[in-house]
């Protein structure tokens, strides 16, 4: 039996989502920003800051936040665009899935003045037993063509970064030492990311690129929403469109992202 229902997730409302043999994700509102992926096992999968605002008034720190329409400061908008500062609409579900909506008439009205497009975006996360799958659709229903960037900016748990191995960024393996921060351009293969919390084979359609982020002990302490060794626990492996493409009027863009458990 799986099933949707409506929590509280700090201040903010959230949907947690229930799969099959008890894997569950928990998603705001604010954002649909998965907050939380626990698979059937029982294990938590994602990070996310003991020190993150959970009221709305800032981005959620770890989780997936949903980047959009600018990736980081590549832009004139607001740093890693608006999405995951607004607040989406809940508009389906069904068995081990949701759908989250976003459109201009969402936007807060000096976010919507500063990037005067209309667009829908449509967020579709479904639990599996022991994966998890992303779809995202960018839709531009109006008469003007936009650019935008995308990505789902993943943050993973990790027993600990000194034993996080990835595979299938570059070539070879690789191991984070300390502030690592890299857009790895044509991603041609599944990831596959290591640590003492087992493996997860990480695979991406749509999504070009993946972003490999960890702020290292000095970045990390200068980030008001990130407490002492958290930085320790978790790797952000983000599959993206970093090079804003345009999307003409009338245009769907799709990027998916699937995340399973595999054998260590
Ligand atoms: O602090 P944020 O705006 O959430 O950004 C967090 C990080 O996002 C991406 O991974 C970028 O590559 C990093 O340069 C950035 O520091």
């Amino acid at each position: 039996m799986t099933a949707i229902s409506m929590v509280d997730y700090g201040a903010l409302p959230a949907v947690r989502i229930e799969g099959p043999g008890g894997a569950a994700v928990i998603v705001t509102l604010y954002g649909a920003h998965l907050v939380s992926w626990k698979t059937a096992d029982g294990q938590e999968r994602i990070f996310c800051s003991a020190r993150s605002s959970l009221d709305g008034s800032r981005a959620i720190r770890g989780g997936v936040p949903v980047i959009f329409p600018q990736f980081a400061a590549r832009g004139t908008g607001m740093r890693h665009g608006f999405a995951r500062v607004s607040t989406w609409r809940l508009v389906g579900s069904g068995d081990g899935f949701a759908e989250f909506s976003l459109a201009e008439g969402d936007l807060a009205p000096a976010i919507a003045a500063a990037w005067p497009y209309s667009f829908a975006l449509a967020l579709r996360i479904e639990v599996l037993a022991d994966e998890l799958r992303f779809s995202l659709e960018v839709r531009n229903p109006g008469a003007q063509a936009f650019p935008f960037a995308a990505a789902l900016h993943t943050y993973f748990m990790v027993d600990r970064i000194a034993n996080a191995a990835i595979d299938g960024v570059q070539d070879g393996e690789m191991i984070i030492t300390d502030k690592y921060d890299h857009i790895h351009f044509g991603i041609t293969e599944a990831i596959v990311l290591r640590s003492g919390m087992g493996a997860l084979k990480l695979e991406q359609q749509g999504f070009p690129d993946a972003v490999v982020w960890n702020p290292g002990a000095a970045d990390s302490a200068a980030l008001a929403d990130m407490e002492g060794d958290e930085y320790q626990h978790f790797v952000c492996i983000e599959p993206a469109l970093v090079e804003p493409i345009e999307l003409e009027a009338g245009g769907i863009w799709t990027g998916q992202h699937q995340v399973s458990v595999i054998a260590a």
